[in-house]
């Protein structure tokens, strides 16, 4: 018997390089049909391939901003040029279906969704210690050294948020992935909500 209902969505933050991804590809392989994503809206244009209301829900400007008007957005950002949010409505679509909607959003978003009526289980995924970021992220090979400053500085501030006390209902500490994977996984399922005792992570002085 699960202890949470897969009507309470999840949010998952962490640091990039965490391992969210990570712990989610696995989730999704393991459980096809038990998670989803909610489609977000974007005003991007649609990539190559992108189907509309598959990848993202695409949306003029225009109609992005007077939906933020009628607050039908849970939680909206900008980034690089270009608005991204996630509508009541999107999560409500994943809930129709039965299955457990999950957000992976960063410490703005979970601001925002702490503002909004939704409830959902906060989740913290966070490495052994901040200095293990940059081998990660350099590891992954995925961005220049300067993105990966630019990540390694947002980084902080999302641990900084996660230490306030109450914003996280639990922490999955990625030490062993294997290891984290149980924990994250039982957490996702609903079948326990302990996760791991949050680790000291010290920030180095700005
Ligand atoms: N437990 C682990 N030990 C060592 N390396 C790991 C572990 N888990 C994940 N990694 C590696 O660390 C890198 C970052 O992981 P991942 O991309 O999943 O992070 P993320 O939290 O999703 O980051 P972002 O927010 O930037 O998308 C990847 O190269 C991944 O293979």
């Amino acid at each position: 018997m699960s202890v949470i209902s897969n009507a309470i969505p999840l949010v998952l933050s962490g640091p990039s390089g965490a391992g969210k991804s990570t712990l989610l590809k696995r989730l999704f392989a393991e459980y096809p049909d038990r998670f989803s994503f909610s489609v977000s809206h974007t005003t991007r244009k649609p990539r190559a391939g992108e189907e509309p209301g598959k990848a993202y829900h695409f949306t003029d400007r225009p109609t992005f901003e007077e939906m933020i008007r009628q607050n039908k957005f849970i939680e909206h950002a900008s980034f690089s040029g270009n608005l991204y949010g996630t509508s009541i409505q999107a999560i409500e679509d994943v809930e129709k279906t039965g299955k457990r909607c999950i957000l992976d959003i960063d410490s703005q978003g979970v601001r925002l969704v702490k503002a909004s009526h939704l409830k959902p289980f906060y989740l913290f995924v966070t490495p052994p210690s901040y200095e293990e970021l940059l081998p990660r992220l350099t590891g992954r090979g995925t961005e220049t050294s300067e993105a990966i400053e630019a990540r390694l500085a947002a980084a902080k501030k999302e641990i900084k948020y996660a230490k306030e006390p109450g914003v996280h209902d639990a922490f999955v500490v990625n030490d062993d992935v294997e290891r984290a994977y149980e924990v994250f996984k039982n957490i996702a399922l609903g079948e326990s909500v302990e996760g791991d005792p949050m680790p000291n992570l010290e920030l180095p002085e700005d």
